[in-house]
């Protein structure tokens, strides 16, 4: 069986509690296709209040980020007990945004993937090139790159993870990666998968999209067979995110 769609909604460090109060509400409101998982990610402030808005529906809520030390003297951090302890069920690792402005190695990603999965969590592992690494071809290169970081400290069970695409130049830019370019690079970590990971995997394995997903985008980029879903920023603010939760009607 192929694995379901799987459309996310980070939503950055954007929002007030009644914005996200009221986004929720449309979203619970609203007839999403159920062969999709949805998962949002508010801000940590707000994630436990989403959880609770969410309740009984079948929206699951990430963090954006979590450190991989259980507890101590980390200062503005969250752990990834913290959010096992509060039943949050995914969080996102590696964003682009976390690598670049904030200083996060491969090998940090690869830390926080491998305490997240220890300790239950679900996660959107986010890789991607720069507009100056494609340019220069090294995109698989990078890609590759930061999934065997992730790989030499998870070598088995990838059953967790959900791997999100998203090249830099088209994070918040309005420029998509068009929907071949995005599938060249998917079908590219299907291979790799399949080449590297434990048997059976690759095919359960669900690579998804991110960089200026819109409503008026998506369905397009949803035909295309080796993208398995979305991880949607400034759109997921907007009620046209469930428009992209429904790109496969
Ligand atoms: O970074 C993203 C999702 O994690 C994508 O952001 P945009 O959809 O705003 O381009």
């Amino acid at each position: 069986m192929a694995p379901k769609f799987f459309v996310g909604g980070n939503w950055k460090m954007n929002g007030t509690l009644a914005s996200g109060k009221e986004l929720l509400s449309t979203l619970t409101s609203a007839k999403l296709d159920p062969n999709v998982e949805v998962v949002v990610a508010p801000p940590a402030l707000h994630l436990l209040g989403a959880q609770q808005a969410l309740q009984g529906s079948n929206i699951a809520v990430a963090g954006q980020n979590a450190y991989h030390k259980a507890s101590g003297a980390f200062t503005g951090e969250i752990s990834v007990s913290q959010l096992q302890d509060a039943k949050i069920p995914w969080v996102i690792l590696g964003h682009s945004e976390r690598r670049t402005l904030f200083g996060e190695s491969d090998e940090a990603v690869a830390d926080k993937t491998a305490a997240a999965l220890s300790h239950s969590l679900r996660v959107i592992l986010c890789v991607g090139e720069t507009l100056e690494e494609r340019e220069s071809n090294k995109t698989m290169d990078v890609v590759v790159r930061q999934l065997e970081a992730v790989r030499k400290q998870v070598p088995e069970d990838w059953s967790k993870i959900v791997v999100a695409y998203e090249p830099v130049w088209a994070i918040g830019t309005g420029k998509v990666a068009t929907p071949e370019q995005a599938e060249e690079v998917h079908a590219a970590i299907y291979k790799w998968a399949q080449e590297k990971l434990p048997k059976g995997q690759a095919e359960e394995l669900r690579v998804i999209y991110g960089g200026s997903v819109a409503g008026k985008n998506c369905k397009e980029l949803a035909s295309k067979p080796s993208i398995l879903g979305f991880l949607v920023g400034g759109a997921s603010l907007k009620p046209e995110f469930v428009d992209i939760c429904n790109a496969k009607l």
